[in-house]
């Protein structure tokens, strides 16, 4: 079976010069929610106007689901929907027209059963007859979503599907991207909201001026480049970190009454059994201990600062 997408060696150099993309190669697979992360100016944008016929690429090849997007463009933009990051809808179209003008630009037959379905499920039934300039931001939003629905794609790209939506709408929408998934919809958001890509994403990629810089699955991710830490309230505050104690390289605070102990899945350091183990033999006793897990954010700033 083809990937959903495949991008093979694409670079961009725009006609200041400026180079944007870098040999990108990236593979989607069908039925994934896939979040490209990095932050402004990346590349993400241009990366998915050129998957979907926008922007020209400099070099390389884009495919969807099989189709090349220059031999075979109108099979494979058929494939795609796309909600841009600017809302670019016609003011004073009414909601569900504008969902109707919308799949006849595919070239698709008339449906007004399965238009119904889009805007119910997107919660703009009952605005169907407004005129879009009358509606909130969220809701001009998803009538963005309506409309790259509407000719019924297999691959919704949403580009910065948060920027400017509120938190409480945000929750809303990643519910509604969800819902998708599970009808089949392969969906790739662009985001440089660390927590809508650990939310949402079963993979990640994270591209940094121009670059991949890695794809990697989200719970793998986390797991592979997240750091623990242990940390310990100590019953008896301590002056120092004993000797036998130094190889696991514990923090003290400054009062002594709390250590840390920070460790990652490829670290030489001894496990956390061993610790409690030395600490008893050391007679030191804690009154609490809790865990924290490193969250992608951590994690993306690491390499994002690395690669720079
Ligand atoms: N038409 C253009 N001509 C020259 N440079 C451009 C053009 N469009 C984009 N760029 C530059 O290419 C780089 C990548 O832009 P792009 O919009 O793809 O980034 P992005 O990751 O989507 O960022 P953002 O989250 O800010 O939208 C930026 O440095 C931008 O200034």
């Amino acid at each position: 079976m083809h990937p959903a997408i495949s991008i093979s060696g694409v670079s961009k150099t725009y006609a200041s010069g400026f180079s944007a993309l870098k040999h990108i190669d990236l593979d989607i697979r069908h039925g994934e929610i896939f979040a490209l992360l990095g932050p402004n100016g990346a590349g993400k944008t241009t990366l998915i106007s050129i998957v979907c016929g926008i922007v020209n690429r400099s070099s390389g090849t884009v495919s969807v689901n099989g189709n090349d997007i220059d031999r075979d463009y109108r099979m494979a933009r058929s494939l795609i929907g796309l909600v841009p990051q600017e809302l670019t809808v016609e003011s004073f179209e009414t909601v569900r027209s504008a969902l109707t003008f919308s799949r006849g630009l595919f070239g698709k037959p008339a449906n007004p059963a399965l238009i119904e379905k889009i805007l119910k499920d997107l919660s703009l039934w009952d605005k169907r007859d407004a005129k879009i300039i009358t509606l909130s931001g969220g809701m001009k939003r998803r009538v963005m979503i309506g409309k790259a629905l509407a000719h019924e794609p297999e691959i919704l790209f949403l580009d910065e599907p948060s920027a400017g939506v509120d938190v409480e709408l945000r929750q809303d929408m990643w519910a509604m991207v969800r819902r998708l998934r599970e009808s089949g919809v392969t969906i790739i958001l662009t985001t440089h909201y660390i927590e809508e890509a650990e939310e949402m994403a079963d993979r990640v990629g994270v591209i940094n001026r121009g670059e991949i810089v890695l794809v990697e699955n989200k719970e793998e991710l986390m797991r592979k480049l997240g750091r623990k830490q242990l940390r310990l309230e100590l019953r008896q505050p301590l002056d120092a970190v004993p000797q036998a104690l130094a190889g696991y390289g514990l923090e003290l605070s400054a009062d002594g009454g709390l250590l840390t102990y920070t460790y990652d899945n490829q670290s030489e350091r001894p496990g956390v059994a061993s610790l409690l183990r030395d600490l008893a033999t050391e007679g030191i006793a804690f009154r609490d201990l809790d865990t924290l897990n490193s969250s992608l954010e951590e994690i993306f700033v690491n390499l994002v600062r690395k690669a720079s």
